[in-house]
C-alpha cells in the first residue's frame, strides 16, 4: 500500500471530512487519483497517513477525529443530525455514464446537491486542489464582509443590505431577461448596498464564476458573497481565486464536521462564512460551533419553496439571547419586498437582509433599493 505522507501535495485541505467519509470508511483506506504537476497519480492513503497530516497542521480537534474514525458514511452521519439531503458520490451525470442510475431526488435542494457533486468533480479534474489553492493566493485581497454590514447598519439605522444578483431560480424561472451582472452590481453599490451576493450556480440559477470575477474586476468595492451550494472545500478556494470575500454554507446540506472544517478554511483564507439555517434544529447545530460570526435565517424552505417571513422572527424569539450574547450578526433572507417587510425583519432582531428577487425584477434594480427601504440609503 502506497502512502503519500512525504508527498508535497499531501495537504490536509485535500481531505475534507465529506470527501473522505463519503463512500469509503476512512478507518480502512482511501483511494484516489491526485494530479501532481499535470500528472495523474493513483494513490491510497492509510488512516495513519491522513491523521499524521491533520495533526501536523492542527486542522482538527480530537473529538472530530473520533467521529471521523467511526467509519460511518456521510449519509449516516448527516441523517443523525437531521439532514435529509443524501450524497451520491457520482463523478458524472447519468446521461454521460453507462450505469443504471435510476435514483430520483426527493426535492430541488437534493437535485442541486447531486448535480453539484458531478460539477465539482469535473471542475476538480480540470483544476486540482493544489492549483486552485495557488490561484487563491494570487487573488485580489479579501474585503471585510462583516465589517461592511456592521458599518452600513450603523450608518443607516436599518438592516444592512446584501443585494443579490440572480438571473433565474428553480422555483420562479428567469427573473430578468436583460441581465448584465456588472451593471446591476454597480447600480446596487451606487444605491447603498453594503455587500453583493452573486449566484454562481449555472445549471439551476444561470449564474457563473465569470460574473463574480468580472464584478470583482469592475471597480465595485462592496465585499462579494459567492452564492454557491458548497459541498467540498475545493469550492471555497475556487471562490476566493475568483475574488469572493464570503461564501455561503447551508446547514441543511452540510453535517457539523463539514461546517466546522469549512469555517476553518474560510478563516484561514480571511473570508467570512454566512451559515444559513431554516429551522430551530439547524440553528441549534450551528450555535454549537465555535467561531460562528454570521448566520442567515432563510424564510424560504429550500425543500418546498414556501416563503414565510415570520420564520426569522420565530427563530430570533427562541434563540435571540444566545445569538446576541455571542455577538453573532444575523441576516434575514428571502421574501422581502416592501418597507414593511424590512421593518418586520428589523424588529425581529436582524442587522442585515439578503434580497434578490424583488430588486432583480424591478426595471431599475438600483433605484428599487430606495423603494424596498422607503428611503435612500447612505453609502
Ligand atoms: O431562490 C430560490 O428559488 C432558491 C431555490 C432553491 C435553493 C435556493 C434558493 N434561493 C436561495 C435564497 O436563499 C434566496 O436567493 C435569497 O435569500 C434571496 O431571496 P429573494 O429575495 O426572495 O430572492
Amino acid at each position: 500500500m502506497e502512502s503519500l505522507l512525504a508527498g508535497a501535495h499531501l495537504h490536509p485541505a485535500a481531505f475534507s471530512p465529506a470527501s473522505l467519509s463519503r463512500c469509503h470508511p476512512p478507518s480502512v483506506v482511501v483511494r484516489g487519483v491526485h494530479h501532481v504537476g499535470g500528472r495523474a497519480v493513483r494513490c491510497a492513503y492509510t488512516k495513519d497517513a491522513i491523521l499524521y497530516a491533520l495533526e501536523h497542521d492542527e486542522m482538527f480537534n480530537s473529538e472530530e477525529v473520533v467521529q471521523w474514525e467511526s467509519g460511518k458514511t456521510i449519509n449516516t452521519i448527516a441523517a443523525a443530525q437531521g439532514i435529509q439531503i443524501s450524497r451520491r458520490c457520482r463523478p458524472r451525470y447519468p446521461s454521460e455514464g453507462s450505469g443504471d442510475d435510476k435514483a430520483v431526488p426527493r426535492h430541488i435542494l437534493e437535485q442541486i446537491v447531486w448535480d453539484k457533486e458531478v460539477e465539482v468533480s469535473q471542475r476538480k479534474a480540470k483544476k486540482p486542489l493544489m492549483n486552485v489553492m495557488e490561484s487563491s493566493e494570487n487573488a485580489p485581497p479579501v474585503r471585510d464582509f462583516i465589517g461592511a454590514l456592521t458599518a452600513a447598519y450603523g450608518r443607516n439605522g436599518v438592516p444592512a443590505l446584501i443585494a443579490e444578483i440572480k438571473k433565474a431560480s428553480p422555483g420562479r424561472g428567469v427573473l430578468r431577461e436583460n441581465f448584465n451582472p456588472v451593471e446591476i452590481a454597480q447600480a446596487y453599490e451606487a444605491n447603498g448596498a453594503a455587500c453583493i451576493s452573486i449566484f454562481t450556480d449555472e445549471k439551476h440559477f444561470q449564474g457563473s464564476f465569470e460574473s463574480l470575477e468580472m464584478i470583482r474586476n469592475s471597480g465595485v468595492k462592496c465585499p462579494l458573497l459567492c452564492k454557491e451550494f458548497i459541498i467540498d472545500s475545493w469550492q471555497i478556494y475556487y471562490a476566493r481565486s475568483k475574488g469572493a470575500d464570503a461564501i455561503l454554507l447551508i446547514a441543511a446540506v452540510l453535517p457539523d464536521l463539514d461546517l466546522k472544517y469549512m469555517l476553518r478554511v474560510c478563516k484561514n483564507l480571511g473570508m467570512a462564512a454566512l451559515i444559513e439555517v431554516q429551522d430551530e434544529r439547524e440553528l441549534d447545530r450551528v450555535l454549537k460551533i465555535d467561531g460562528v460570526e454570521l448566520i442567515g435565517i432563510n424564510n424560504l424552505s429550500l425543500e418546498t419553496f414556501v416563503v414565510d417571513t415570520s420564520n426569522t422572527r420565530m427563530l430570533m424569539e427562541k434563540r435571540g439571547d444566545t445569538i446576541r450574547d455571542r455577538g453573532i450578526l444575523v441576516v434575514g433572507e428571502s421574501g422581502l419586498i416592501t418597507p414593511d417587510d424590512v421593518a418586520y425583519a428589523h424588529s425581529a432582531g436582524v442587522s442585515a437582509i439578503l434580497v434578490g428577487e424583488s430588486l432583480i425584477k424591478a426595471e431599475d434594480p438600483g433605484r428599487a433599493i430606495a423603494g424596498l427601504f422607503g428611503k435612500e440609503l447612505l453609502h
